[in-house]
This record gives structure tokens, sequence and C-alpha cells, in this order.
């Protein structure tokens, strides 16, 4: 195939540079436009110059018929954003692939319930396919709209898939405590944000309620084929980026015998053994944020302490990474019909 020619909507944030480091490296795409209204006729490279001799680009003001010129536009934009621009570019026959979260919920009460916010264009939403490769590859491949999933959700489905799909745990009750990297939270300048603010502090956040609860419930109750009920509560880390989450659920009754930790790990491992970016590490293994620094691997651990009722998933992604850029790649590449992976092999950055 010909190089695919891509826009990115919201270049000057941290998912769209991340966009731009990524796809640096990927021989079969060219960044033919990148779009921010701050910063409209500014060199890529004077801004980041992590990216000097990579490319020759200017930013520009968003223009449809600019966009509409690319094969795939990347929408890298706060909520809100896409679901105003999307529509002129579908009718125009162009993929989009959407990191907000404007067309992740199907249910469009629950959006606007959570958003807080009418929703701009919800005649498209049914069309949109959640990009979670691990779960719908087949429609990945023949969509025309993608919902990139959340960073925190990425990583709390990734680790429940195996357990609910098979209806090992109870669907109520279920418990993620998740922490990410300060870089969760965009690149907008916000008190809270300051160094001095977050640096060498832990807290948690928005724990009577995060937006991304709808969207995990969504995924895992098709996962469990009905509805789940979980508890889920953000942290924010004094560092740049990762996200580690912590899972409990509790074993059914009925699949506690069968459930030993040799199962357990077994069952993980089968589940996720195609995925060229989900690692089930060793039993006993404790993975760490830095082993997916600015990659797109999701690393999972499973245990079950004490051989108690309750099984404990651990799970590292990088947020900007997995959690939202190199998914969003890996999303193109299986939409194009590319390798999978091209782009996206780089192993972690360590230390
Ligand atoms: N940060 C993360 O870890 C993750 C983020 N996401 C989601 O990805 C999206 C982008 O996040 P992030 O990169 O962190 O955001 P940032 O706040 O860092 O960047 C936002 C970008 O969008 C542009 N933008 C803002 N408003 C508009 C507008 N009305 N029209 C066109 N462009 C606009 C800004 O440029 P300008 O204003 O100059 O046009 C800027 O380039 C968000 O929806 C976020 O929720 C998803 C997963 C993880
Ligand atoms: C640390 C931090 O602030 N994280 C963000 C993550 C949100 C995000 O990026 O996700 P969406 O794409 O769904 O907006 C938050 O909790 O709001």
């Amino acid at each position: 195939m010909s190089v695919i020619k891509a826009a990115i909507v919201g270049g000057t944030g941290y998912t769209g540079v991340e966009l731009l480091r990524l796809l640096a490296g990927h021989s079969g795409v060219e960044v033919s436009a990148i779009t921010s209204r701050a910063e409209a006729g500014t060199a890529v490279a004077e801004l980041f110059p992590s990216l000097r001799g990579h490319y020759d680009l200017k930013f520009t003001a968003p223009d449809v018929d600019a966009l509409a010129a690319c094969d795939v536009v990347f929408f890298a934009t706060p909520h809100g954003v896409a679901q105003a621009q999307v529509p002129a570019l579908i009718a125009r026959g162009v993929r989009v692939i959407d990191l907000s979260a404007d067309f992740r919920i199907q249910d469009i009460a629950t959006w606007e319930d959570w958003y807080g916010q009418p929703h701009g264009c919800p005649e498209l939403v049914p069309q949109a396919v959640y990009g979670l490769p691990e779960v719908n590859r087949d429609q990945i491949a023949g969509a025309q709209l993608i919902a990139c999933p959340g960073c925190y959700p990425t990583s709390v489905q990734l680790g429940l898939l195996p357990l609910l799909e098979t209806g090992l745990v109870e669907s109520t009750g279920i418990i993620a405590n998740a922490a990410s990297g300060a870089s969760g939270a965009g690149r907008q300048g916000k008190t809270d944000l300051l160094f001095a603010e977050n640096n060498d502090t832990f807290r948690a956040y928005a724990a009577g309620g995060h937006r991304h609860l709808p969207e995990i419930e969504q995924g895992l109750g098709r996962a469990a084929g009905g509805p789940v009920e979980l508890t889920f509560v953000p942290h924010l880390l004094p560092m740049v980026r990762g996200i580690h989450a912590t899972l409990y659920a509790k074993l059914k009754d009925s699949a506690a015998a069968a459930s030993a930790q040799e199962a357990l790990q077994q069952l993980f491992e089968q589940r996720y053994a195609a995925e060229p970016f989900v690692d089930v590490m060793p039993a006993g293994s404790h993975p760490q944020t830095r082993s997916v620094k600015g990659t797109n691997m999701c690393r999972l651990s499973v245990m079950r302490p004490q051989g108690r009722d309750t099984v404990v998933v651990l799970s590292a992604i990088d947020n900007l990474a997995k959690g939202a850029s190199a998914q969003a790649i890996q999303n193109m590449n299986i939409m194009f019909g590319l390798n999978e992976n091209q782009g996206l092999e780089s192993p972690a950055l360590l230390p």
C-alpha cells in the first residue's frame, strides 16, 4: 500500500506530540497536517526540539478541506471538539481515530450526564467502534470511526477481561484502584499540577465519581454479558507517565475450587497468547510502569493471595502510549491492513 497520509488535530498536547514521536518511526505513514489554534504558523520542531530533523511541518489552524485531503485524521483534542468536526470528515470518506471520549459511550444520556454537556453528534455514536483491539479487532478493521479507549479504562479492562469473560468472578463489588502520572491531565496549566503541588505527595481524586466509570462498566458489561458494578478510585502520582491499576474481584463460590493460582495464571496466558501488546508476567510478578514507558505494552500479573476468594490483578501501561497514542496507531495499523506492530516495537525506556 502507498504511504498513508495522516493529520493530527490537537498537535500541541501531550497525546498529539506522542503521536508525532511514534509516527516519526512508522515508515507507512506521513503526517501531512498538524493543527493548533494557539501555535498556528509555528514550526513543529521549534515547539518540540525533540522532533528536530523528523518533521518539516508547521502547525495550522484546523481546516476541514486540509484534513479531508488525508486518509486518516487523529483527534487529540479535549472532549466536545471531535463531535463538532468529525461529521464533515466522515461524510467525505475520511477515516477518523478519536482519542477523546466523544464517541466511547454508546448511551447518549449517560455520556451527557457524566460530561455535563449535550452530545454534539449522537447520530454517529452507533457506528463508532471502541478501539480496544484485544476485544474488537475485527470491527476495527472495517471501521470508519474509532473511539480510542481512555487511559484508565484500558488498564482496568485488560486486567479484568479474562475473569469476567469466563464468569469466574462476581460482577458486583469489583474494585479498581488506579494511579496515573500527571501527563494524564494534559498539557494545560492547572494549579494542582504545578511541581510544588504535585511533587513529593500522593492523593486520590474524584473518588466520588470519575467520568471513566461508565466507560469501564460499559466495556466490562459487554465482556460479562450483563451489568457490572465497579468502584473506581483514581490517584495522581508525582511522575510524568504511567498508570498502575490494582484490581480486586471476588471469585464466585462455584468457581473458587477451580481457580487455583496456577489455573488463573493459565487463564490469563491463554486469553492473551495471541496479543502482541499484552504481556502476562510470570506468577508472583509486580509489573512496574517503567517497564512499559513509551510503549504500547500492557503488563499484567494475576494472583490469589493466601488462596482466599479475592483475585488481585496488577496492570501497568503508559497512559500516553497504550493508554492513548500508541493504541491509536495500533488501531490505524489494523484499519489499513498494516502489520499491527508497525511503528510500535521499541522496548521501554529504562531507567
Ligand atoms: N493525556 C492522556 O494521558 C490521555 C488523554 N486522552 C484524551 O486525549 C485528548 C487529548 O489529550 P491531551 O493531549 O492530554 O490534551 P492537551 O490538553 O494536552 O492538548 C489538547 C490539544 O487540543 C487542541 N485543542 C483544544 N481545543 C481545541 C478546539 N476547540 N479545536 C481544535 N483543537 C483544540 C490544543 O491546541 P490549540 O488549543 O492550540 O488548538 C491542544 O493541541 C483528550 O480528550 C484526553 O482526554 C486520552 C487518553 C490519555
Ligand atoms: C491524571 C489525570 O488527571 N488523568 C485524567 C485522565 C483523563 C483522560 O485523559 O481521559 P479521557 O480521554 O477520558 O478524558 C483525569 O483523571 O481526568
